[in-house]
């Protein structure tokens, strides 16, 4: 696993590949193919007529009166990973988000979650796949003023039927695992912003959903707590692989925790991938602007950065993991004062030196395996 070496950990990215790479074998729990939201009169033509579906966002607004929220979206989020929604205000991540638990309908496409048609569930299937399958946690919890924090947690298995001793017991279980042990007895007002949050984040973890989905939960909070939630989310999903489906505006934000992003603009899906693939290869000019500040060596690891083993080389100097960060070989190439290898399996894949991870953090270079760009 990638680490990041002190003192530089502005996007800490650790991940496994397993983790952050795409489809290979992995189980998938919601499937989106077409996904068409479009809000405005006769909303429904859009996605089926070709001379206005292929309109751009103000074109289309003008010629029909409709807004195309979300416009022909197809993704796969795999069971276990963290996958990020990501795009500036306005470019369709609520809506697509809401579209997966229909809390908003789609206007055409399909959402399947482990293989259930998402569009054909009758009331009660869906009732069911928000409170426990697929449980939303919103930026403002909603929390009830004059219930105590125990109670809070545990009022989502009480609207399911669970009886009194076993909730109490499951609720008092998520609140010392959002780290609010000691604060059962106390009200939401007598927490601060970062708390509730904590006991917004158990009350959806004590339902035990497949799924949780965040639409911006952290926005609100400052900074310092910001971060601390970022952590915990990441903590949680450490410790319980639970599939999280997470919307943010904040870049900094999708790279810490996302094992996949998909970047949104105007309605579509721009670029899906891993940080790595974000940052490193973005897909087009719109997401190299996007990503233009990030540390690179805070997010790209040597698999990007290294050459080709010459003569000897194979067999000496500081073994680093193919998962290292920029950041880390640095530091042990300039420890070294020489160059070192990435070694996986007890294989020596290649080699990072001086010049190959300079070339990473001057942006020269053009693909993986240090190949500099022309
Ligand atoms: N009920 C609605 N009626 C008409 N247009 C809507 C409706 N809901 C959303 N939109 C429009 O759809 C587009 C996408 O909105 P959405 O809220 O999904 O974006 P977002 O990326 O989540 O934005 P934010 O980060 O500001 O929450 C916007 O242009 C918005 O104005």
């Amino acid at each position: 696993m990638a680490t990041t070496a002190a003192g530089a950990s502005e996007i800490p990215n650790a991940r496994t590949p397993e983790s952050a790479s795409a489809a290979d074998g992995r189980e998938v729990v919601f499937s989106v193919r077409h996904l068409w939201k479009v809000f405005g009169p006769k909303a429904e033509r859009i996605p089926e007529d070709t001379s206005v579906a292929k309109l751009s966002v103000q074109e289309l607004r003008e010629q029909t009166g409709c807004v195309a929220a979300v416009r022909d979206v197809s993704f796969d989020v795999h069971k276990g990973e963290v996958f990020v929604v990501m795009g500036l205000s306005g470019s369709g991540k609520s809506t697509l988000v809401r579209c997966l638990t229909r809390l908003i309908e789609p206007t055409s496409g399909e959402v399947e979650m482990d293989g259930e048609d998402v569009c054909a569930m009758d009331r009660n299937a869906l009732r069911e796949l928000r409170r426990r399958r697929a449980a939303m946690v919103f930026q403002h919890f909603g929390l009830l003023p004059h219930r105590t924090v125990v109670d809070n947690v545990a009022y989502g298995l009480e609207i399911q039927g669970m009886g009194k001793a076993e909730r109490r017991e499951k609720a008092n279980e998520m609140v010392d695992k959002v780290g609010l042990a000691g604060m059962e007895k106390r009200r939401p007002g007598q927490l601060s912003g970062g708390q509730q949050q904590r006991v917004g984040l158990a009350r959806a973890l004590a339902a035990d959903p497949e799924v949780l989905l965040f639409d911006e939960p952290f926005s609100a909070l400052d900074p310092l707590i910001r971060r601390d939630m970022q952590e915990e989310v990441v903590r949680l999903h450490r410790e319980e692989g639970r599939t999280m489906v997470f919307i943010t505006h904040d870049l900094a934000e999708a790279l810490r925790i996302g094992d996949r992003i998909a970047l949104m603009r105007d309605g579509e899906i721009v670029q899906l991938g891993t940080p790595e693939e974000i940052v490193g290869s973005p897909a087009d000019d719109y997401v190299r602007d996007f990503v233009r500040d990030v540390p690179r060596e805070q997010v790209l690891t040597v698999r990007r950065a290294m050459r080709p083993a010459e003569d000897g080389e194979a067999d000496e100097g500081p073994a680093l993991g193919p998962d290292t960060l920029i950041s880390d070989a640095i530091e042990a190439v300039a420890r070294s004062g020489g160059a070192a290898r990435v070694v996986d399996g007890g294989r020596c894949l290649g080699i990072v030196d001086h010049a190959c991870l300079l070339n990473v953090v001057a942006r020269l270079d053009g693909a993986p395996h240090g190949e500099v760009a022309a």
